[in-house]
């Protein structure tokens, strides 16, 4: 569950994030939408604990981040934009080292069927991660995040540099986690896969949250007219 409540982020004077309120269910995915500098960062970052907000409270599973980060953090599997691996390990390597510093002792046959239930071709599992376009090295962000097995999934922009097959694949992830009640907030551009993966869409804009609907009432074509018509 992710809650915030008046959640308000000042940087001198200029208001980045007014007072958002957010209540997302158990199990349900949620997409922010909103053009480039609308506050969806933002909000990821004060829920992750990596930023404090001005005022206003943010909640992870009923807990508040501010003072308990270390707490809720442990909750939250977040995959960023673009994944920082380290280069000269493998795929699985990676997976490994970063899903032991979760405190996941995974043995190889489960860390190969993490990575290939995110969607990354075997043949490349052992190959040094310099060696993977964009979209491979997103695909062991998705792994790791997955090794995780967190309640909570936060991800800022995960499938841009995805191909339409990934992008797909992810989406279809996301249903599963969900409907294995991991709650999920996603921010990104992708009007089509909001429309298709959310239970929810809010629509951002300088700082505001300035629509929220339900994804089922309303089409792709109709979600973008309104996004067009708000930002
Ligand atoms: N450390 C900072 N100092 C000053 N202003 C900041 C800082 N961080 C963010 N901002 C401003 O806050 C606003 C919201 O930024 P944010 O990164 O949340 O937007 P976003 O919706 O995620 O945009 P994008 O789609 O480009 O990722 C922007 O105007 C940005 O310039």
């Amino acid at each position: 569950m992710i809650t915030t409540k008046d959640l308000t982020k000042n940087y001198n004077g200029f208001t980045a994030l007014n007072k958002l309120t957010l209540n997302i269910d158990e199990g349900e995915i949620f997409c922010l939408l909103g053009a480039n500098g609308a506050g969806k960062t933002t909000t990821i970052n004060i829920l992750l604990g990596f930023i404090a907000p001005s005022s206003g409270e943010a909640s992870i599973n009923g807990l508040p981040v501010t003072g308990n980060a270390t707490e809720t953090k442990k909750h939250i599997a977040y995959i960023p934009e673009t994944v920082t691996l380290y280069p000269n390990l493998t795929g699985l390597e990676n997976l490994k080292f970063f899903s032991s510093l979760a405190g996941h002792k995974l043995h190889r046959d489960e860390l190969s069927q993490l990575l290939i239930k995110s969607g990354l071709q075997e043949n490349a599992h052992q190959k040094p991660l310099r060696s993977y376009s964009k979209g491979m090295r997103q695909k062991v962000g998705i792994a790791i995040a997955l090794a995780k097995n967190a309640k909570v999934l936060l991800l800022d922009e995960p499938i841009s540099g995805l191909d339409p097959k990934a992008a797909n694949e992810f989406s279809e992830i996301l249903k599963e986690l969900s409907a294995g009640g991991t709650t999920i907030l996603m921010a990104t551009h992708d009007i089509f896969r909001a429309r298709e993966v959310a239970h929810r869409i809010g629509i951002m804009k300088e700082g505001n949250l300035v629509s929220e609907l339900e994804a089922m009432d309303i089409s792709a074509n109709e979600l973008e007219q309104l996004y067009l018509k708000t930002v």
